[in-house]
């Protein structure tokens, strides 16, 4: 670790404490991530969740791990570094963001969440400060919780901080999928239009009494056997909630975001739409330019053969193909008043480099090796007191970003029916190893 001077304090989560460091070879600023508990063998942390699922992933939308040193029993993660976590940039803003730089976090994190799902994992702890981002580039981090899609349940309960826990989890249920992810994703969607937490639980049972005031109670036969029902009939007394007009709730969000977040958030763990899907939903389709308008050609055509007519001047375009392009978008953007074009066609232009599946199957290649030294067939401790191994890092274009109101809701004051573990209140909501 001599290779690293150690800058700051970042973090101090409950798996490992982070800092801001430089690697002294290469003068590269990094996220080292000393790791809480110590490893005697290389089967222990070659075994560590957080190293298990990294290693298996390569996204532009999830946190590059580039290196793992073990050093007196001791193991480092080596992450590249990141600016914020979403959390601090909430907490910094002074306005609401627009809904365009809303979309523009949402759909990195869903791009990033569809390739953990499709890579056969869930990451059961998604908050704002396990989402990092520089220059408007969000990256999901913390796997610390992640589990294998196929994994044989039952889970253990306490999983995900618990602003950001579905209600499958809260209410026990040993069967959850990756479908909680999606919920945690549709409470960081209300969170970024609020700038505040839409389900701000001050205990378990309190955070399904809030869960009840916002989407009504449920029909408590969605739920799969084995949940904990009962931990609902402490709050509601057997009386339905009637569910809140999320416009009130959230009043700077469209029609198309209200949607989507409430189909995220819904009580039904199979009504909640995957990532992938998610990212066809109406929101992101406001402002879209369709795909072909991107090409000088096709533009043509396409407007040639699109109803409502659009005026096109030929005088507009010069001999060179970026003239025509640049012609059309002015010739195109009169008839369509408040339709900014030449934005959007950048911004998808953009998105279009962060996102082409193209770029995450090649970079996929080359990330990750074997955690032993070559010679070595099978997992033992290594000689040398210090071991490290190395992993590929890529450089993305970045996107650009960036309020709001607060609402509140009754707390219901913890009770019996809230484990030890639940009673537990705290200023900011906490996760657990396991
Ligand atoms: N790559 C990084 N670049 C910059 N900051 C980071 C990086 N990774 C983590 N951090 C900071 O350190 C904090 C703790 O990191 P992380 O969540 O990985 O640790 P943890 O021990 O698993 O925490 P938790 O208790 O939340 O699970 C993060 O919220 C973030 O602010």
């Amino acid at each position: 670790m001599e290779r690293y001077k150690i800058l700051e304090e970042l973090g101090d989560g409950t798996c490992g404490s982070v800092y801001k460091a430089r690697d002294w070879r290469t003068n590269e600023i990094v996220a080292v991530k000393k790791m809480k508990r110590k490893f005697f063998f290389w089967e222990e942390y070659w075994r560590l969740r957080e190293i298990k699922v990294l290693r298996k992933l390569n996204h532009p939308n999830i946190i590059k791990l580039k290196e793992v040193v073990r050093e007196n029993n001791e193991v480092f993660l080596i992450f590249e570094y990141m600016n914020y976590n979403l959390y601090q940039i909430m907490k910094e803003q002074r306005r609401p963001f627009s809904e365009d730089e809303i979309r523009s976090f949402m759909s990195q994190l869903l791009h990033g969440l569809n390739h953990l799902h499709r890579s056969g994992y869930f990451h059961r702890d998604l908050k704002p400060e396990n989402l990092l981002v520089t220059n408007d580039v969000l990256k999901i981090a913390d796997f610390g919780l992640a589990r294998e899609v196929s994994s044989v349940p039952p889970y253990t309960e306490y999983v995900s901080t618990r602003w950001y826990r579905a209600p499958e989890v809260l209410l026990q249920s040993k069967l959850y999928t990756p479908a909680v992810d999606m919920w945690a994703a549709g409470a960081i969607l209300a969170e970024l239009f609020n700038l505040s937490p839409i389900f701000p639980g001050e205990s378990e049972i309190d955070q399904l009494f809030k869960i009840c005031c916002v989407l009504g109670t449920p029909d408590l036969t969605i739920f799969a056997e084995g949940t904990n029902a009962s931990r609902l009939y402490g709050i509601i007394n057997y009386e339905k909630i009637l569910p809140a007009n999320l416009s009130d709730i959230i009043p700077n969000a469209s029609p198309e975001a209200i949607d989507l977040i409430q189909q995220l958030c819904s009580w039904d763990p199979s009504r909640r739409p995957a990532a992938d899907e998610s990212l066809q939903h109406p929101f992101f389709h406001v402002g879209w330019v369709p795909h072909s308008l991107r090409d000088p050609l096709d533009l043509k055509l396409s407007i040639m053969g699109a109803k409502p007519t659009l005026e096109l001047k030929l005088s507009d375009f010069g001999a060179e193909p970026e003239d025509c392009f640049l012609g059309l978008t002015l010739a195109v953007k009169p008839s369509v008043p408040e339709f900014d074009v030449v934005h959007d066609v950048s911004q998808h232009i953009k998105e279009d480099s962060l996102f082409c599946s193209g770029l995450e199957d090649h970079t996929g290649r080359s990330v990750f090796w074997s955690l032993m030294p070559p010679d070595q067939g099978g997992i033992r401790a290594p000689v040398e007191p210090s071991f490290s191994l190395s992993f590929s890092s890529i450089q993305h274009t970045s996107v650009r970003v960036p309020q709001s109101a607060g609402f509140s809701i009754p707390s219901l004051q913890p009770n019996i029916l809230d484990g030890p573990l639940s009673a537990m209140s705290s200023s900011f909501p906490q996760s657990h190893c396991l």
